[in-house]
């Protein structure tokens, strides 16, 4: 079966046109910023192809050029959309020197072919090895499938590039973009093949992407950005298991906002977010990794610190105690404070439910006693 070159281009071309059409339609309004550098990278991948079929009749330099530029570019927004999916990616610098260095060295050497192709082959083959790269070692958990198959597309299309500039650059098999070379026709299928398997790996970080907050969203209070009732729940569970298999000690506290509903009344509901915020804020601050903080009700809060018996949990207790004396007033304009309960399992105690009550139970007690202080279960 012939295969003609730039039929194959134009049909890469048509479906690239058709897909950064479709995207934004699927995707709908207020997409992620991962979801907007991936419509940008295909709609330039579009242009770059739609450019380079045109310059074989009109405007070559130019129209070469601005395809070398829209291909470079198309690879540094799908780079960015990596660094929003995983993290900070490796290269970042290298990558935009190079990604400007291809159209550039390119069109200021175009009289020269074997030069111009060998430059602009050499460096997109270098860029997209960085590309490919940032879909490795993500820096926040991902699924490895998407990444697997969007770097395999990544590196096909990086070895089918370099076998273009090799040719262009060092002999005279490749005279042109549409020579009919079994490499050129090969990478022509297999861009083609990448460009569908690609937006398959996009599509699916995307879901990817979507789900991820959908659990955060539903594991966390949405004013404070704290665990909720039913996520401390559950990972408080698994914390006190740990705690109970490796005898390490572990301090429960509830803590509930003194006076909060005077403060709704007096200083309007608004105040009384930016008060509940504040306080989060602060008992973060005051936790070390490892520990759990969760928002278990209006202006109730549950702590669970990791390593700590009763006495370190005291300390807890006045660290936070000081600092939000002084930020309440400073942040706020009033001062804040707070009844707590403190409670600690039994060796090998497992129930959070149970712990949890003893410490409310402490809790209830600091506030008949006169509000703003810490009250340790008996
Ligand atoms: N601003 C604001 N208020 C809330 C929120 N959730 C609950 N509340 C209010 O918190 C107040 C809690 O009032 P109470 O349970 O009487 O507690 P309190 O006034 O702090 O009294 P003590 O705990 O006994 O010191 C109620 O008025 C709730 O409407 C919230 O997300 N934002």
């Amino acid at each position: 079966m012939p295969l003609d070159f730039l039929t194959l281009m134009a049909v890469m071309a048509t479906n690239l046109f058709m897909i950064s059409a479709a995207l934004p339609l699927i995707m709908g309004r207020g997409v992620s910023r991962a979801a907007r550098h991936v419509q940008a990278s295909l709609l330039l991948q579009a242009v770059a192809w739609a450019a380079i079929i045109a310059s074989s009749s009109l405007w070559d330099q130019a129209l070469s050029t601005l395809s070398i530029a829209c291909n470079a570019a198309a690879q540094w927004m799908l780079y960015r959309a990596l660094e929003e999916w995983l993290g900070p990616r490796p290269l970042p610098r290298l990558l935009l020197v190079l990604v400007i260095a291809a159209p550039l060295g390119y069109t200021l050497g175009f009289g020269h072919y074997a030069w111009r192709v060998g430059w602009a082959n050499f460096l997109m083959a270098a860029i997209l090895c960085i590309v490919a790269r940032a879909t490795l070692a993500p820096v926040v958990e991902s699924s490895l499938r998407w990444r697997s198959l969007l770097l395999g597309c990544l590196l096909t299309s990086a070895a089918f590039t370099l076998a273009r500039g090799m040719l262009g650059a060092f002999t005279d098999q490749y005279p042109s973009f549409r020579t009919p070379h079994p490499v050129n026709l090969a990478a022509a299928m297999a861009t083609n093949v990448s460009l569908v398997l690609g937006t398959v790996a996009l599509l699916v970080a995307w879901r990817a992407e979507a789900e991820q907050k959908l659990r955060t969203l539903a594991m966390t209070d949405g004013l404070t950005g704290l665990l909720n009732q039913r996520s401390f729940a559950q990972q408080g569970a698994s914390l006190l298991a740990h705690a109970a298999r490796h005898q390490l000690p572990v301090t429960a506290l509830m803590l509930d906002v003194d006076h909060f509903k005077q403060i709704n009344d007096t200083r309007g509901h608004e105040a009384g977010d930016r008060a509940l915020q504040l306080f989060a804020r602060l008992l973060g601050d005051t936790c070390r990794s490892g520990d759990l903080i969760g928002r278990l009700g209006g202006e109730e809060f549950g702590v669970l610190l990791l390593h700590n018996s009763a006495p370190a949990g005291m300390a807890f207790d006045r660290r936070l105690r000081r600092r939000l004396h002084a930020a309440s007033v400073a942040e706020l304009g009033f001062a804040l404070d707070y009844s707590a309960g403190l409670a600690t399992p039994a060796p090998g105690e497992t129930d959070l439910a149970a712990l949890m009550a003893r410490a409310d139970r402490a809790l209830y007690e600091a506030k008949t006693a006169g509000r703003g202080r810490l009250v340790a279960a008996s």
